[in-house]
């Protein structure tokens, strides 16, 4: 079986940065549909409910006529004839709180009323939602989903004995085939990779597999028609006062992949004037939980040093389900949390998997003395304490940092991949411990220190390729791994100052644009000056870099401050001194806090001093009252 279905680097980027707005609409598309490809092999790449309302979400709010939105999203297609389905198989409208529940019965309400039904009096069913292959039995064929409207004729999964769960009848309409948790568990781990899989191979047209036989024959494997499934009812009130109860009991009730509750109405006459949309029924949703989480035994906690010297334990971790995907490390905060939580040899910790693939521990539940490393993993440097944190103070000659820092800087260029982890390795046992230095390499020297002749050559072709190819600005400053800027501060900077002047700017140059506090200014100044040589050599090697456009350059009639300098002073009446420069800044203005010969405005407030008023006027600077500033807005 293919073992490797690790997604593409690209596809894992965008997932990690959770950043939709930086997507075109075609990226975005492409982005969700790779993401359905994967879940529906068992191997989400994201969270449901980062799908949903992250990446969905934005689609909805540009597009919300867009057709992927109307689409029930495909499961992988079998052979087989292709059949009209008796009746629409939809999608459902998706839930992941309570409140997302109460408007959903606000919606029910009116229709009641609008039909004149006694909302209190309505009957409301819960079901476990099957994480299973949905399926619709007609009584004489079995068929996928499909796109809702038309399927697949699957018939033959009966006809190798396939049973159909509660009262056995066939014909009860849509329902999941699915598999006994425990069964999969015990005969089937090792055969399959996930239970999805595991569906897959019973549809299958041919070569059936013999496990997957033997698990139908033992009706470890069903079909399950929804109107078969053990369900809680009551009322609004009852859904209302019992809500936390029911969304753990429901699931509870099957022994088989559960991913939420279903809530629908059972009065046909709510459902009909309810209706649908082209995506789901407006009279069912589920509900279904953000935060999964795992409790699981720890193996051993490994320090690992980072390009920055501070040293992370990395707990290594019994292989564990977690929705969806097998976790054997998990990161801890710091080393304060190891050791104040006891996240030792054998500890058991609850993880929790609130978004992306590597989960973090929130909590012990059996601590063990832990262990807290004294000298440097890479180094054997002794160690010192930060705050939380632990920190390697040896940046010229600990391997872990030189190697993860020239590792960053190959990796966030991106556009070259021969650089990775043993490479760099090996040359850095090899006395290589820049970038700078990697650039200088030649094959004569490259073959000395061991690469192949084919490998010396390829390493060269990519490096000449990273310089060739066009990358953005903000990419290259980010690859240097400078501290509080990261890839969106490294944009931001530069769309207020070109990329070769940002060595010179004062504090108040960088406080003076958006998202940048004090602190942050200050620590970017601090590092920017550690890296100017090195940053300028490597400059100097010529990389075909993509300018980012100045604010400044940009046509923006709706903001006549935008790319402006201003300096507010006085006391000013419209605002506190703080709101208006908030707002300046969202209009893409600089704030400054003195005059200086940069400054485009100084907006005076009430009590400024003539001297004040003369001494800017002096620089060149434009003096205009807040009501004259204001009225530039109008
Ligand atoms: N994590 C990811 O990367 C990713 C990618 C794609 C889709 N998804 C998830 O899949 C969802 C869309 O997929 P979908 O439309 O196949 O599934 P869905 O989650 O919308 O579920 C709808 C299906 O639930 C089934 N179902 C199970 N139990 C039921 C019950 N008790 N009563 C009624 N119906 C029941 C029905 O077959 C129905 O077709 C997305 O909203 C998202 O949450 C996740
Ligand atoms: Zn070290």
């Amino acid at each position: 079986m293919n073992k490797n279905h690790t997604p593409p680097e690209a596809i894992l980027k965008i997932a990690a940065e959770a950043r939709p707005d930086r997507l075109s609409d075609d990226e975005l598309v492409e982005f969700l549909k790779v993401c359905n490809e994967y879940y529906r092999r068992g191997e989400p790449i994201l969270l449901d409910a980062v799908y949903d309302f992250v990446f969905l979400e934005e689609l909805r709010r540009r597009h919300p006529d867009h057709p992927y939105l109307e689409t029930v999203e495909p499961e992988k297609a079998f052979v087989g004839k292709t059949v009209a389905l008796p009746e629409m198989m939809l999608s459902t409208e998706k839930a992941y709180s309570k409140e997302g529940i109460e408007k959903w019965l606000q919606r029910v309400e009116k229709a009641a009323q609008e039909l004149g039904i006694d909302f209190e009096g309505l009957r409301f069913r819960a079901t476990p939602k099957l994480d299973g292959f949905a399926a619709y039995d007609d009584g004489k064929m079995l068929y996928t989903r499909g796109d809702g409207r038309k399927g697949t004729d699957i018939s033959r999964v009966f006809e190798r004995g396939l049973v159909v769960a509660g009262d056995g009848r066939r014909g009860q309409g849509a329902g999941e085939i699915v598999v006994n948790q425990r069964y999969f568990a015990t005969h089937l781990a090792d055969y399959f990779e996930n239970a999805r899989n595991f569906q897959a191979s019973i549809i299958k047209e041919k070569d059936l597999e013999e496990h997957a036989l033997a698990t139908i024959q033992n009706h470890a494997a069903v079909f399950f028609p929804f109107a078969q499934l053990p369900d809680w009812q009551g009322s609004v009130k009852e859904i209302l006062e019992q809500f936390e109860t029911i969304v753990h009991a429901v699931p509870a009730k099957v022994e088989y992949d559960v991913d939420g509750v279903i809530f629908e109405v059972t009065d046909v006459r709510i459902r009909q004037h309810m209706g649908a949309t082209r995506h789901h029924h407006r009279w069912q949703i589920a509900y279904k939980n953000n935060i999964e989480t795992a409790v699981v035994k720890v193996l051993r906690v490994t320090p690992q040093t980072s390009r920055s010297g501070r040293v992370n334990p990395v707990a290594e971790l019994e292989p564990t389900k977690l929705s969806g995907a097998m976790i054997s490390r998990a990161t801890a905060h710091h080393y304060k949390m190891v050791k104040e939580m006891g996240i030792g040899e054998d500890a058991v910790i609850e993880l929790i998997r609130s978004g992306l693939v590597i989960p973090k521990i929130e909590r012990v539940i059996v601590p063990q003395p832990p262990q807290i490393p004294e000298t440097c993993p890479s180094c054997g440097t002794a160690l010192i304490w930060d705050s939380d944190y632990l920190y390697c103070p040896n940046p010229v000659q600990c391997p872990a940092q030189i190697e993860n820092t020239i590792e960053h800087f190959f990796r966030t260029l991106g556009n070259i991949d021969g650089f990775g982890e043993k490479t760099i390795e090996k040359l850095h046992a090899a006395g290589i411990h820049s970038v700078y230095q990697i650039y200088q390499l030649d094959r004569q020297y490259l073959q000395q220190l061991g690469f192949g002749e084919k490998t010396s050559q390829n390493l060269l072709d990519q490096l000449a390729r990273s310089r060739r190819d066009s990358i953005e600005d903000w990419r290259f400053l980010g690859a240097f791994g400078i501290y509080r800027m990261g890839l969106g501060n490294c944009e931001r900077l530069l769309r207020h100052f070109p990329l070769l002047a940002i060595f010179d700017l004062t504090l108040d140059d960088i406080v003076s644009i958006e998202g940048f506090a004090q602190k942050t200014g200050e620590a970017v100044i601090a590092n920017l000056a550690k890296i100017k040589n090195d940053f300028m050599r490597i400059h100097a090697l010529g990389f075909n870099l993509a300018r980012t456009p100045l604010r400044s350059e940009q046509a923006q009639p709706a903001s006549p401050i935008a790319g402006k300098t201003i300096v507010f002073t006085g006391t000013m009446t419209h605002g506190s001194r703080e709101e208006m420069t908030r707002e300046a800044k969202r209009l893409g203005a600089k704030v400054a806090s003195a005059v200086s010969g940069k400054t485009d405005f100084l907006v005076t407030g009430e009590d400024v001093g003539a001297a004040k008023i003369s001494a800017a006027a002096a620089k060149g600077v434009k003096v205009i009252s807040e009501v004259e500033y204001l009225a530039m807005f109008d």
